[in-house]
């Protein structure tokens, strides 16, 4: 009987698999994981029925044929294979069956995502030769957030560049919003649909978005994954007007700026490049490193901001959600962006903080606005959805 399901995140240096035995597991019984790829200090990693460690030069492609070679029995029952794909544009609602006329459409709105989507098709690809004959599923980072009203996805910029060009604010991290917004219904005891959130996906790449009665009504990120928090290593929100100036000073060009932009900026650029990890700046910070302090100090600052923005579009917030690697296991992180968030009488429970949250998730005091820590889980909102759309037995 096909049963499993094979859940494939290929990120722009980075490489993600899961395999989930059935519709109902909540945990994979394969997970592996291969980073800096495209450089000879690459690494690839497999836990669970399969174990893998290897290190060197690797690129993408190499990575995915090394795993699925080294997991061929475990592969041999697919009932489909779930690929994260960053940018559906306007295209895609929701998640969707790959085929012929779907890839097509795809290729079409990749120029929108030059770092992700490229390397999403590749794996789309390469699955359909190492893999052959079995159906596969396109899950968009985008499509949660296609229900936003039109003032809160328009630019500022001439009407035409929207309607040439599809220039608009799409939002990103859609399948973990997805997921956390069930997820904290279920924590509630309540429906859905029935719920505001404001939720915070502090991981590399940082974003939030509100939730009114389940669906997405504003988000931070925009055309691409760069525009709203600051993030491991991309500036986030930045007047367009530096690049030009850059331009003058520097002589570099668009390109070079851009890079900086998504790669030596963030945590990292105002770290003085001590790290876009936030673990790293935390323990730098508590052995009195200044750099660490002010790349901390900025990014709390920004994301309090933004939450308080993001609460114009809901009449009532239920509650305030963190996730992501960040959110989910930074007590001190959370309760720094809280106490920036000046207008909202937010108080901490200092023991559930620490403890990431009770059974519920809640790290707040009873009788005070509703902080909860959710832990997000993209590849199981993906093996879901390909267990949706595809015919097994
Ligand atoms: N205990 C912790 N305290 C502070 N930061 C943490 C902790 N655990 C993980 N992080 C941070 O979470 C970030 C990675 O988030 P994650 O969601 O795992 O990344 P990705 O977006 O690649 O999935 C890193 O900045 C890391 O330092
Ligand atoms: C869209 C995006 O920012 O993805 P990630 O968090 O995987 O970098
Ligand atoms: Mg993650």
């Amino acid at each position: 009987m096909e049963r499993s399901v094979l859940v494939v995140n290929c990120g722009s240096s980075s490489l993600k698999l899961a395999l989930y035995p059935d519709p109902n597991a909540t945990q994979p019984t394969i997970e592996a994981s291969a980073e800096r790829l495209g450089t000879d200090k690459a690494s690839l990693s497999a836990s669970g029925l399969i174990s893998l460690d290897q290190t060197g030069a690797m690129n993408h492609e190499e990575a995915l044929r090394a795993f699925i070679s080294a997991a061929e029995s475990e592969l041999q029952h697919l009932a489909g294979i779930g690929h994260r794909v960053v940018h559906g544009g306007e295209t895609f609602v929701d998640s969707t069956p790959l085929t012929k006329d779907t890839i097509e459409q795809l290729e079409a709105v990749s120029g929108l995502a030059p770092l992700h989507n490229p390397m999403n098709l590749m794996g789309i690809s390469l699955c359909q030769e190492l893999l052959p004959g079995i159906e596969q599923v396109a899950v968009f980072d985008t499509a949660f957030h296609q229900t936003m009203p039109e003032q809160a996805w328009l630019y500022g910029v001439p009407y035409e560049w929207y309607e040439q060009f599809g220039v608009r604010r799409y939002g990103f991290h859609g399948t973990s919003y997805r997921f956390v917004a069930a997820e904290t219904a279920r924590r509630m005891d309540r429906e859905a649909d029935d719920l505001n959130l404001i939720v915070a996906h502090l991981g590399n790449g940082c974003s939030a978005c509100a939730i009114r009665q389940g669906v997405s009504v504003d988000t931070t990120m925009g055309l691409t994954p760069l525009e709203g928090l600051i993030m491991g290593t991309r500036s986030g929100d930045v007047d367009p007007g530096l690049l030009d100036y850059m331009i003058e000073k520097t002589g570099s060009s668009v390109d070079a700026l851009m890079q900086t932009l998504n790669k030596q900026s963030g945590l990292k650029g105002l770290s003085s490049g001590l790290s876009n990890d936030m673990r790293s700046l935390l323990e730098a910070e508590e052995s009195g490193n200044t750099d660490a302090t002010r790349a901390i100090d900025a990014f709390c600052f920004r994301v309090a901001r933004h939450l308080s923005a993001l609460s114009t579009n809901l009449t009532h917030i239920d509650s305030v959600v963190f996730t992501g690697g960040i959110g989910e296991h930074s007590a001190v992180i959370r309760q720094r962006i809280l106490a920036a968030w000046r207008n909202m009488p937010f108080r901490l429970n200092q023991e559930l903080n620490n403890q990431n949250g009770d059974n519920q998730g809640r790290i707040s005091e009873q009788g005070t606005p509703l902080v909860l820590v959710v832990p997000t889980d993209e590849e199981r909102m993906i093996a879901q959805d390909t267990y949706r759309l595809t015919h097994h037995d």
